[in-house]
Parts: C-alpha cells; sequence; structure tokens
C-alpha cells in the first residue's frame, strides 16, 4: 500500500494558536489572523478548552491551515490529530511518548517533541520524531517551565549537537527572533508575542522578515 509522504516542517516562525493567551479570542479567529499573516505552521495549544469544543476547535483550525498550504500541529493530543486530520503533534513530557505517539500516528503524520539538551534530541530520533522543541530560550511568563532558560549561547550548542531540526521556544518575539535565527535553528515558536500584538497578522509578517534576515546565511 502506498503511504502518502510525511509532509516537512516549514523552517521560520512557528505560530501557536493558544487558548491560555488572550483567552477571550476564538481560537478560529487567532488561526484566522496568523494564517493572514503567513504562517505556515501553527501548533493548536489547547490547556483550557473543554474536550468536544477542543475537537470543534482542532477541525475547523486543521482546515483553515490546509485551505491556505499551513502545517497544522496539535499540542499534546494525539488523539484530536487523528480526529482532525491534523499534520501531527507536539508531544513533551506530559503526555504520550513520542515513541507510542509515532505507533498512534503512523508515518503520514509529524511527531514534535520538548527535549532539554543534545542528548533528548538523540532518544527524540531514536523515538521517530521528526524535529525537536528546545527551550525556554529567553524567560516567559506564558508557562512555567521547569527548566532553566538556555539562551541563545544554550540554545546554538543543542542545535549543534541535535541530528533533528530544532524548534526553539519560549520568549522568543520580534525582538529577538533574528538572532534566534542566527543560531541555526529550522524554527521558532511564539505565543505571546504574536496574539498580544495590535494586528497578529502584521506582526506574522514582521516575524517572518527579521527570521529570514537573522537565519544562517540568510
Ligand atoms: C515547538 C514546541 N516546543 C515545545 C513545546 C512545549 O511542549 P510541552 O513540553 O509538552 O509543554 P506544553 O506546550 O504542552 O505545555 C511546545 N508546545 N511546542
Ligand atoms: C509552551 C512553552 N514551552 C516552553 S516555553 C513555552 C511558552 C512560550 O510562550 P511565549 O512565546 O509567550 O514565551
Ligand atoms: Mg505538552
Amino acid at each position: 500500500m502506498n503511504v502518502p509522504p510525511r509532509p516537512l516542517l516549514p523552517p521560520g516562525p512557528y505560530l501557536l494558536c493558544d487558548d491560555t493567551v488572550l483567552p477571550d479570542m476564538p481560537l478560529v479567529a487567532k488561526a484566522e489572523r496568523l494564517l493572514a499573516g503567513g504562517a505556515r505552521v501553527v501548533q493548536l495549544r489547547m490547556k483550557r478548552t473543554p474536550i468536544r469544543e477542543a475537537l470543534e476547535a482542532a477541525r475547523a483550525v486543521v482546515a483553515l491551515c490546509r485551505s491556505a498550504g499551513a502545517v497544522c500541529l496539535l499540542n499534546d493530543r494525539v488523539d484530536l490529530a487523528l480526529l482532525s486530520d491534523a499534520h501531527g503533534v507536539h508531544v513533551g513530557d506530559e503526555d504520550l511518548p513520542a515513541r507510542d505517539a509515532r505507533v498512534l500516528l503512523g508515518p503520514g503524520r509529524l511527531v514534535g517533541v520538548t527535549v532539554r539538551d543534545e542528548l533528548g534530541a538523540r532518544e527524540a530520533l531514536e523515538a521517530g520524531a521528526d524535529y525537536v522543541g528546545v527551550g525556554p530560550v529567553f524567560g516567559t511568563t506564558t508557562k512555567a517551565v521547569p527548566a532553566p532558560v538556555l539562551g541563545l549561547e544554550g540554545l546554538a550548542r543543542v542545535v549543534r549537537g541535535s541530528p533533528l531540526p530544532v524548534v526553539g521556544i519560549g520568549g522568543v518575539g520580534l525582538s529577538n527572533v533574528a538572532s534566534v535565527a542566527a543560531t541555526g535553528v529550522h524554527g521558532a515558536a511564539v505565543v505571546s508575542d504574536a496574539l498580544l500584538a495590535q494586528d497578529i497578522a502584521e506582526r506574522v509578517r514582521l516575524l517572518a522578515g527579521a527570521f529570514e534576515r537573522g537565519r544562517v546565511g540568510g
């Protein structure tokens, strides 16, 4: 049987459509604005949305992303990713192990894993992951992360030692995304800097331009 090829994770800003930041704006409205700004990767992160509403949101956001040609990943939830036909999932220490997410998702979807260092990145590769999320790069109030801030040097060290593409996360925004890109990361995950901007779409455009300018060889 022919298995459709796994989508590639586009490089550049990796936008989170999150229900904890700007909670009064519906997730679909957030996704529309992120996509209007040209987002090529959207992670739907639902920490406080009731499950049936979350499934409805996942289906709607995945459909919007697919229409826009963007990749959509579900945070934490393999079940929602399958039911919404998302491109994949992002899992961390409190979620299903990456190896099991891969078993459930099969070869045709992306699996991203949170790791803290190069060893974690090598283990993620072994487990069948496609990329690693690494952070916190800088301080953040969006999540209480049980790990020290890496800074740009710490991030660059993980990038050098990782066999998988690295997405930096934590405190990344317009003021520092170029220097994050300069570490050689594949992607820069952004939550509050985009969602709390006056004009979300314009902020996504600015983030993409700054990432491109900071990129190694860019
Ligand atoms: C791209 C990316 N990297 C890391 C994370 C964090 O995932 P996790 O550790 O599972 O924490 P929660 O996001 O579930 O609170 C991420 N979401 N995305
Ligand atoms: C989910 C997550 N994991 C590590 S930091 C973080 C939150 C990042 O949010 P922000 O981009 O607002 O700092
Ligand atoms: Mg998680």
